[in-house]
């Protein structure tokens, strides 16, 4: 759990100035590498924080490849960058489902952030359309994220596909015994509840390197990683796109929070409506709300908080900037 930081002031008036001051060391973390089109993404997840009125700032791991124009675009919308150096798995032949997969294992770096106490991590091409600053509150020791589903294409190779079988309908095509242990329950990377930690970072790296790359690169290595700790939460706060149309039953738009738009084609600022699946009218409302926020001017960053002066705040100010909230506003000027 973040650390409450209770402050009291005595100032000339004797009155308590501050009764607790909850400098609450968590935040959003997304991840941007390339030159390409996913940092409007980014932006768009930057307003969809702002309109759900997240009180915690997005911070954006960034590999060094990322323009210096995206860059300037991302902190004039509010977001913390943080360059990240790459991360490569082990030299191997594997076919990764998608071949640039082999950039996410450069989000392992997010672990290292250890200024922060809790993060929630979401892909760049996810949007929060409700308010989940809850979700820091979940106990700790614990890594939270949202069971992915096995029916798509990109699941072709792997043995759950060839059987039919699928997490999401366990009793449908059950996992039968001669295909070997039942694998554990599995959630999708796109969106997930972590601590940040020196000694988990190192060991996340340590044990890459030993570990043979597979078809859902560090998906797949962050599952068996985490696979103790894991605890799955409802697919409200993650909802992998092609959930609507392989397990419509276990989902309620109507409550979803978070949208993932994961599915081939599903990214809305590279939308044609082309591709299988999105000519249907659910995806076209979602890809709707999504340009709705990134078009929004009244949601774009504006350097609003500037430190107030005046004598009665100053040593408010001046604790809460030493106390880490330097992101919410800008040094407080010497009294
Ligand atoms: O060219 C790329 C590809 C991926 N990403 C980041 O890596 C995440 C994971 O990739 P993606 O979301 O495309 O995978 P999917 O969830 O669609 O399988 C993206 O959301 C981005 O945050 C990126 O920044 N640039
Ligand atoms: O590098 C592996 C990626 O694997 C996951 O994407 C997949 C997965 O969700 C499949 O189940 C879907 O079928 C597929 O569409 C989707 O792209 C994560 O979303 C992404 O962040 C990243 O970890
Ligand atoms: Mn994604």
């Amino acid at each position: 759990m973040a650390p409450d930081t209770t402050t009291t002031f005595d100032n000339t008036t004797g009155t308590d100035l501050v009764k607790q001051a909850s400098i609450s060391s968590c935040a959003y973390v997304t991840f941007l590498a390339g030159d390409g089109d996913y940092w409007k993404g980014v932006v768009g997840l930057a307003k969809g924080l702002r309109k759900a009125e997240s009180k915690y700032p997005l911070v954006v791991a960034i590999l060094p490849d990322v323009p210096e124009h995206h860059r300037k675009i991302l902190v004039s919308q509010g977001c913390i960058l943080r360059e990240i150096e790459p991360v490569h798995p082990p030299e191997n032949q594997t076919q990764f489902a998608m071949a640039y997969y082999v950039i996410n294992y450069s989000k392992l770096r997010i672990w290292e952030f250890v200024e922060y106490s809790k993060m929630i991590y979401l892909d760049g091409d996810i949007q929060v359309f409700d308010n989940v600053d809850h979700l820091f509150d979940m106990p700790g020791g614990y890594f939270y994220a949202v069971m992915d589903c096995f029916c798509e294409k990109t699941w072709s190779s792997s043995p759950q596909y060839q059987i039919g079988y699928c997490q999401q309908c366990p009793d449908k095509v059950k996992w039968s015994a001669e295909m070997g242990p039942k694998p554990p329950l599995y959630f999708n990377a796109g969106m997930f509840v972590y601590e940040p930690n020196l000694s988990t970072y190192h060991d996340l790296l340590k044990t890459l390197k030993v570990t043979p790359p597979t078809l859902f690169a560090e998906q797949d290595f962050l599952n068996m990683f985490f696979r103790d700790v894991y605890k799955p939460i409802p697919s409200d706060y993650n909802l992998v796109m092609a959930m609507l149309w392989r397990h419509p039953e276990n989902i309620n738009l109507d409550q979803v929070k978070v949208v993932h738009y994961c599915a081939a084609g599903s990214k809305p600022w590279r939308y044609t409506g082309k591709e299988e699946n999105m000519d249907r009218e659910d995806i076209k409302i979602l890809v709707q709300k999504w340009w709705d926020i990134y078009n929004d001017e009244s949601l774009d960053y504006k350097n609003t908080v500037v430190a107030p002066s005046g004598s009665e705040l100053q040593p408010i100010l001046e604790a809460l900037y030493e106390a880490g909230a330097g992101h919410f506003f800008t040094a407080p000027s010497a009294a």
